[in-house]
């Protein structure tokens, strides 16, 4: 079970995990409170703050000065921006600073950024001294409505998206909603896909409420703490059943195994962000399961026009240059980390709200899906 308590200006989502148990502090301007809300549940901790060039610049020095004001000692460590920074290379830049700053097993590193910086700097943590304690301010839209919950931590090989990693749960989340004013349109939109996800997983009232609503979300209304906590509550309820994906978790894949491969197929580059290829995994993993008749192609569309609605790619043919073949985009399905015994694993719907598992999922039907969307 998970509690929520809701106060004018922050909510708090709880991720029940028994003894790793955890707060999600969800309100604009927390940024500046950070140092009192690290104070008050880890005490005398040092720091080091990970952050990208991006967020660096801009918020960096909020959260440093509410540090040094709760008197905790800290140094920045700051990597280039983008997927391209989930790799071997910045996480040995990671780990060798924190371990230069002589920081303890107890001591935190401090995530500040979005999902790129939340994965590498959470996986760096939990290999440092064999697991140091971890905080996470998600800086992007999808960072706090997503991979700062959870303890998914890794980077990425050319073989596939996460390959490498560990699950890390953070000891605290702070989500200050404010400072998704300065996010890029493009990268907002990416994470609202990671929303939308909740929806059109298990909840079709939130989806229905997305699509009457999403406006809101983008203009820094009200809205957005709702969306925020909403997502926050659904995948904490997720984690807290099955934290390390034995079972239900995998329903959070809903179009990752697409949008992973296409990620993989663009080199983690500019070409497609995260967000975009789980819109694009979302819109094929419907419109696939409309050809499986398990839902109507209706639902595809739904799908398909709210996401466009937003601005977000729903295609392949939305990626710009060139992509593997079908054959190709198969060889980095096979990757997948939900593959077992050599099947194919997909989360599939029966309508919007209705994902399940599917497993044994014949990898010719999905060749000859994809071959047909590479040519349309
Ligand atoms: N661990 C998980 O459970 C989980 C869940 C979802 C996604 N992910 C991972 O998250 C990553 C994607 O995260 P992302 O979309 O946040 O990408 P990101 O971390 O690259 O951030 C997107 C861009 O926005 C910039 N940015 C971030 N916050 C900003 C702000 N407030 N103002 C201005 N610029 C800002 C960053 O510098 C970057 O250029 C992927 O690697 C994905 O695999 C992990
Ligand atoms: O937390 C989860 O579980 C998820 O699947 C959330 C996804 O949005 C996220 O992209 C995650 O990193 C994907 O996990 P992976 O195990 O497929 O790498
Ligand atoms: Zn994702």
């Amino acid at each position: 079970m998970n509690t929520a308590a809701t106060t004018p200006d922050v909510t708090t989502v709880r991720v029940e995990l028994g003894e790793r148990a955890y707060d999600i502090v969800i309100g604009r301007g927390l940024l500046a409170a950070g140092g009192k809300l690290v104070a008050e549940r880890l005490p005398k901790v040092r720091a080091a703050i990970v952050t990208d060039e991006n967020v660096g610049r801009l918020h960096l020095p909020t959260l440093s000065a509410s540090l040094a004001e709760a008197g905790i000692d800290h140094v920045p460590v700051i990597v280039p921006p983008g997927e391209g920074s989930k790799n071997f290379a910045t996480l040995e830049q990671v780990v060798r600073a924190v371990l230069a700053a002589r920081l303890e097993r107890g001591d935190i590193v401090i995530a500040l950024g979005g999902g790129v910086i939340g994965d590498l700097s959470g996986f760096a943590s939990a290999i440092v001294r064999r697991g140091m304690r971890f905080v996470q301010v998600p800086t992007s839209l999808l960072a706090q409505v997503d991979s700062s919950v959870g303890g998914k931590t890794g980077i990425n090989t050319p073989e596939g998206k996460n390959l490498v990693g560990a699950f890390h749960q953070p000891d605290l989340v702070i989500a200050d909603t404010g400072v998704l004013d300065t996010l890029s349109p493009r990268e907002f939109r990416a994470g609202y896909a990671e929303v939308a996800k909740y929806g059109l997983i298990d909840d079709p009232d939130f989806f229905a409420w997305l699509e009457a609503n999403w406006a809101g979300i983008f203009s820094g209304g009200p809205e957005r703490e709702y969306a925020v906590a909403t997502s926050c509550r659904a995948k904490a309820k997720v984690v807290a059943a099955d934290e390390h994906e034995t079972g239900e978790r995998a329903l959070l894949n809903l179009g990752h195994t697409f949008g992973h491969a296409l990620e993989a197929a663009t080199g983690y580059s500019q070409r497609l962000v995260h967000g975009e290829g789980v819109a694009i995994g979302m819109a094929l993993a419907h419109q696939f399961s409309a050809r499986m008749n398990l839902c109507s192609p209706d639902d595809g569309e739904r799908v398909v026009r709210h996401l466009k609605a937003v601005g977000l790619p729903t295609t392949i043919g939305d990626i710009a240059g060139d992509l593997p073949d079908a054959d190709g985009l198969m060889k980095l399905i096979a990757q997948d980390k939900k593959v077992s015994r050599g099947t194919l694993t997909f989360i599939l719907t029966r309508g919007i709200g209705q994902a399940f598992i599917a497993k044994d999922v014949p990898p010719d039907a999905v060749r000859s899906f994809l071959q047909e969307k590479l040519e349309a």
